[in-house]
């Protein structure tokens, strides 16, 4: 059941969502005297001489307060700051996962806002920045007012400022569909707390006119002759005889709701103007379903708070990014400008074609700009360094950033950490964007392939020939909302049906013949296997790369790639993986070809890897993996090792290698100096070549799976570009990578 799945989520494996970690070593006395006593006391009067210090020698910079009293917690209403902890330590997660921002989660037994306000102030030296989170209205606006007067860090309560900027990116979007302008709408609120003020406000700022819109509390319409208004609502009084939200709602052309569930109904939509806009935001149930809305007006435009249906109007797509800006430059508050440049990164995202991995994460969702998709999805990777640096030029040119940085570098940091291969990948970008090379798929059919032609096309990586059945091909570009069409944007080679087809089968009867391959099975391999037909289009000129592997055995694989364009001086010399780590990348070798190695091939894997390591801007450090090192163990694999290190002594090489040894021994320079203090390895070895498929495959598997590690791979050596195979398990990032290696002149990068 969903809702134990739930708590089963929070229990397990320990309580919470969060803990604390330590990013320094504590590993030793040394250790210890830095980080504590008498070492800490220099980083203590380095920050009392001046504050800013902080910011050096401690988290402060990084580290966001979200605080709540628990007055207004989601929908639930005032449950009390105890039980709000569940979505704070919920927001400290997202802060972290989403934009790397680090979090306490406070929750303060204090119900009047100025003591709470009171105590959030005297909070300052711990954190860069505070995040107020569902205090209820109207004392959220007097904690956040006295918070920012007296603070010199950012304060910006989420529920206002955070819901204000998406619904208004989703308005902005919505408006554009139909056709409708922001100064003519006519906009009903229901909900006139925190999250309600702000997002009228902001519509405002945006262009919506104050007379044409009606708010509704939980007492009906707002109007003049009301008493006892807060002054945030007597703002929004209106001179009007409509009391409910029926009359209200009558050729209304926008919806928001930020009240509590089920307070709209379908008869109640039906009043509405045509194509309206239905916000129903409230969490976690709205104030009308989709589907029920939706039997009101069949044309509206729906939006709501949850995940489970198109349009999430989340400040999850705003708080981690905007405070991710704003603390990268120091600012000392979140201001409109700050506010508008996130509603307008946002909504261009939306409009902007989808990334190759937020259509891989919402693989089943049609994510193309219209009334299903007005607003970007939480995991979108363009979500931090877009509105991040948004916000971080806004602070900036409005004279609130207290350290101003460089954009465009900016930008590049952020990339590198929502796509972890991009900064190793970017001169191969670069140099594929250079390169004019065709690239041809061989399971052109497949929604990764696809999804990668459409990135691939969009970064200019290179252009992409999809061998499929074109009927199929253009279905799944349909279904999963895809911008690329064939011919203008890729070309198709049809296995079914296809002009070049006798030319395909007799180069390949003419390249195989003397190897049992008959006419007639020359005609039936070029009409099944797509693999064979990609080489042959590679052997006959017609594309100079190409990908398959998607599916099926590497070697099955392998076997076409050999059989048709292995030549004496092109053999494949071993597959070579990337593995980008925490701690930096490391390449294995060979993962794939090689099922046994001789000291033969084993010396040319090491030569060929070397070169292939070198192309990524990387000093090649070989290690030769074994059980045996340094001659301890008369075993197969120890003997090959050595026998290939004799043969690789008689090559003059340029780069330094070593074996044979164990993998941790490669890793660990200390380690290696105790058992073998002559090793003409020096430091860590940041390329490990073992003795057997077996071996290398295990290590590139543990690597993925147990450390998280990510692939660009598996690369073939020896092959001058022209083929490469990967594996079932690839994402479409992945095989975008494997583009951009294929497509760049090898020549070109390093
Ligand atoms: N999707 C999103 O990103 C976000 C959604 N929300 C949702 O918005 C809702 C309000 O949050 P927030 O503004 O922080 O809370 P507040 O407590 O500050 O405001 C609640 C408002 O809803 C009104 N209200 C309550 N019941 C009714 C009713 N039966 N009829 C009409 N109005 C009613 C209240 O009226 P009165 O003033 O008379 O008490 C008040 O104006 C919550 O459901 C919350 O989950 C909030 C932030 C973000
Ligand atoms: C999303 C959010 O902040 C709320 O519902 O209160
Ligand atoms: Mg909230």
């Amino acid at each position: 059941m969903e809702r134990q799945a739930a708590l089963d989520y929070h229990e397990f494996p320990k309580p919470g969502k969060l803990e604390i970690r330590a990013t320094k070593t504590m590993a030793t006395s040394r250790d210890l005297s830095r980080a504590y006593s008498p070492g800490v006391a220099e980083a203590c009067l380095q920050i009392a001489d001046d504050a800013n210090n902080a910011r050096r020698y401690t988290s402060k910079g990084n580290l966001v307060a979200v605080i709540s009293n628990g007055t207004a917690v989601l929908g639930l209403g005032d449950i009390g700051a105890q039980a709000s902890k569940p979505v704070m330590e919920g927001k400290a997660v997202l802060f972290k996962k989403f934009a790397g921002v680090d979090c306490f989660d406070i929750e303060i037994n204090e119900a009047d806002p100025e003591k709470l306000a009171e105590i959030v102030c005297k909070l300052e030296p711990t954190f860069g920045a505070i995040n107020l989170e569902d205090i209820k209205a109207p004392d959220c606006f007097l904690v956040e007012r006295i918070c920012r007067e007296r603070m010199g860090i950012p304060v910006f309560h989420d529920d206002q400022h955070g819901t204000a900027i998406v619904a208004s990116a989703a308005a902005v979007n919505g408006l554009r569909l139909s056709g409708k302008k922001i100064e003519d709408i006519r906009i009903v609120a229901l909900g006139a707390g925190a999250a309600g003020i702000a997002c009228l406000k902001m519509l405002m700022t945006m262009g919506a006119r104050h007379e044409n819109i009606l708010m509704l509390d939980s007492k009906g319409v707002v109007h003049k002759q009301r008493n006892g208004l807060t002054p945030e609502k007597e703002m929004f009084a209106q001179d009007t005889t409509l009391r409910t939200i029926e009359e209200a709602l009558e050729g209304a052309d926008m919806f928001l709701g930020v009240s509590g569930p089920g307070l709209l109904t379908a008869e109640m939509v039906a009043r509405m103007a045509d194509n309206p806009m239905i916000f129903a935001l409230a969490n976690p149930t709205p104030e009308i379903m989709p589907e029920e809305a939706r039997r009101g007006k069949p044309n509206a435009l729906i939006a709501t708070g949850r995940s489970d249906y198109p349009n999430q109007v989340n400040n999850v797509l705003c708080f981690p990014f905007i405070f991710r800006g704003a603390l990268d430059v120091g600012a000392t508050e979140i201001n409109d400008a700050m506010k508008i440049a996130c509603v307008e990164a946002i909504a261009g995202i939306a409009r902007a074609t989808t990334s190759a991995e937020v259509g891989q994460a919402y693989r089943d969702e049609r994510l193309t700009f219209g009334a299903e998709y007005l607003i970007p999805k939480p995991f979108d990777p363009r979500l931090l360094p877009t509105i991040a640096v948004a916000v971080a030029k806004a602070a900036m040119d409005s004279g609130v950033a207290t350290r101003p940085i460089d954009i465009p570098t900016y930008k590049e940091s952020l990339q590198a950490q929502v796509y972890r291969s991009s900064m190793i990948m970017r001169p191969v970008f670069d140099a594929a964007r250079q390169a004019d090379r065709r690239i041809v798929f061989a399971e052109g059919e497949d929604d990764r392939v696809l999804r990668c032609a459409q990135a691939m096309i969009e970064e200019r990586v290179d252009v992409p020939v999809l061998i499929g059945r074109p009927d199929v091909i253009n279905a799944r570009i349909e279904r999963d909302g895809l911008a690329i069409r064939p011919d203008r944007d890729f070309e198709i080679v049809n296995p079914e049906s296809d002009e070049r087809y006798r030319d395909y089968w007799q180069t390949y009867h003419a390249v195989t013949q003397r190897r049992g391959t008959t006419p007639d099975l020359a005609k039936a391999v070029m009409r099944t296997n797509t693999t064979a037909i990609a080489a042959i289009m590679v052997n006959r000129g017609e594309a100079d790369s190409m990908i398959c592997g998607t599916f099926g055995q590497y070697h099955w694989h392998l076997n076409y790639v050999r059989q048709i364009l292995a030549t004496s001086q092109l053999k494949p010399a071993g597959a070579l993986s990337l593995m980008i780590l925490e701690d930096g990348p490391l390449f294995i070798a060979d993962t794939h070809i090689n099922i046994e190695q001789t000291p033969d091939t084993l010396a040319n894997t090491v030569i060929a890897a070397a070169r292939h390591v070198r192309r990524f801007g990387i000093a090649p450090k070989v290690a030769l993996c074994s059980g045996s090192q340094f001659g301890n163990l008369d075993s197969p694999s120890g003997r090959v090792m050595r026998r290939a290190l004799e043969i690789l002594d008689t090559c003059d090489l340029d780069f330094e290698y070593e074996g044979e040894m164990n993998s941790d021994t490669a890793l660990n320079a200390e380690l290696r100096e105790r058992l073998f203090p002559n090793s003409r390895l020096s430091g860590k070895a940041n390329v490990l070549i073992f003795a057997n498929m077996d071996a290398a495959g295990a290590a590139r598997n543990l690597l993925k799976s147990a450390a998280n590690g990510l692939e660009v791979g598996p690369i073939m050596m020896g092959m001058g570009n022209q083929a490469h195979i990967v594996t079932p398990a690839i994402t479409v990032r992945g095989l975008l990578n494997m583009a951009a290696l294929a497509g760049a002149d090898v020549s070109t990068y390093a």
